[in-house]
């Protein structure tokens, strides 16, 4: 049997319940993800994919249904247990980083994830080639910015520096919730560019949803469309390797 690293079994999710309003934004969505896999979701403004991410990183408790870790079942565990794995890049570059803090400190306290967190001076020199080094590959002259408190950094640069703290203690599932939607489309292109090779170099597990449907074709091995809160379509990399631009658009119920 394939292993299976993250698991949503029959998840329900009900919202404004007992109202007027009482909605059912996830109806018993199925996925399994295998280690390794690089998944782009699309979806229709609306169609529940940031409330799948909401689910697995739990923000938002299920209804019904399980959520399962390599097996085990997480579904009434804490965020911060499950940070213990997980990490999310969110769409806001004001998100995810501490702005006062420069960006090398940001780093250590990524580096200390679920540890004894210490900005200590020695602790700092023994780390800042290494956060140098992962800097110089982003591409947008993060590198030379290692003492710049992060509020003062490009769109660009904390989306960049948000990505390398998600990603430095290599979670199990990486989610990534439109990390360049805000971004310039150059910038947007270069950031997704080093998004792939870091997650290729580091064979790391991802989720990714977006709305471009050219980065939705060209990166990942697999590709599923979320529409009215289950899995409409789930492309294995063959299947995805033959999509188009205007295939995909005929599994949207409305264009995105
Ligand atoms: N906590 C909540 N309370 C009430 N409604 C909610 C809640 N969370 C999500 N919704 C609603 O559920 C639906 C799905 O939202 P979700 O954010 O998951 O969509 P999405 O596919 O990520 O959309 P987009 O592409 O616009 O970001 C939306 O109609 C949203 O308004």
């Amino acid at each position: 049997m394939t292993e299976v690293i993250l698991s949503l079994k029959d998840v329900t999710v009900t919202v404004n319940k007992k109202q007027n309003n009482e909605t059912r934004i996830l109806k018993s969505i199925n996925l399994d993800v295998h280690p390794g896999d690089f998944i782009t979701i699309l979806g229709s403004n609306g169609a529940g994919k940031s409330t799948v991410f909401n689910v697995i990183s739990g923000t938002l408790p299920v209804d019904s249904g399980k959520i399962l870790h390599a097996g085990q079942d997480i579904s009434k565990e804490s965020p911060e247990k499950r940070a213990k794995f997980l990490s999310r890049v969110f769409q806001d570059p004001k998100m995810g980083t501490s702005p006062r803090m420069t960006v090398a400190e940001n780093l250590l306290l990524a580096s200390k994830r679920g540890e004894k967190r210490s900005l200590a001076p020695r602790h700092m020199k023994a780390k800042i080639n290494e956060f140098r080094h992962l800097a110089s590959k982003m591409g947008n002259n993060l590198d030379h910015r290692l003492d710049t408190p992060t509020e003062n950094l490009s769109g660009g640069q904390r989306q960049a520096l948000s990505f390398l703290m998600a990603t430095y203690k290599k979670p199990d599932v990486l989610l990534l919730d439109e990390h360049t939607a805000a971004l310039d489309p150059k910038t947007s292109a270069d950031l997704m560019e080093a998004t792939a090779q870091r997650i290729e170099a580091d064979h790391l597990t991802c989720l990714m949803i977006t709305h471009h449907m050219e980065d939705a074709l060209k990166y990942g091995n697999r590709l599923i469309v979320i529409e009215n809160g289950i899995v409409s379509h789930d492309f294995n990399r063959q299947e995805k390797a033959a999509l188009t631009k205007e295939k995909l658009l005929s599994f949207f119920d409305v264009i995105a």
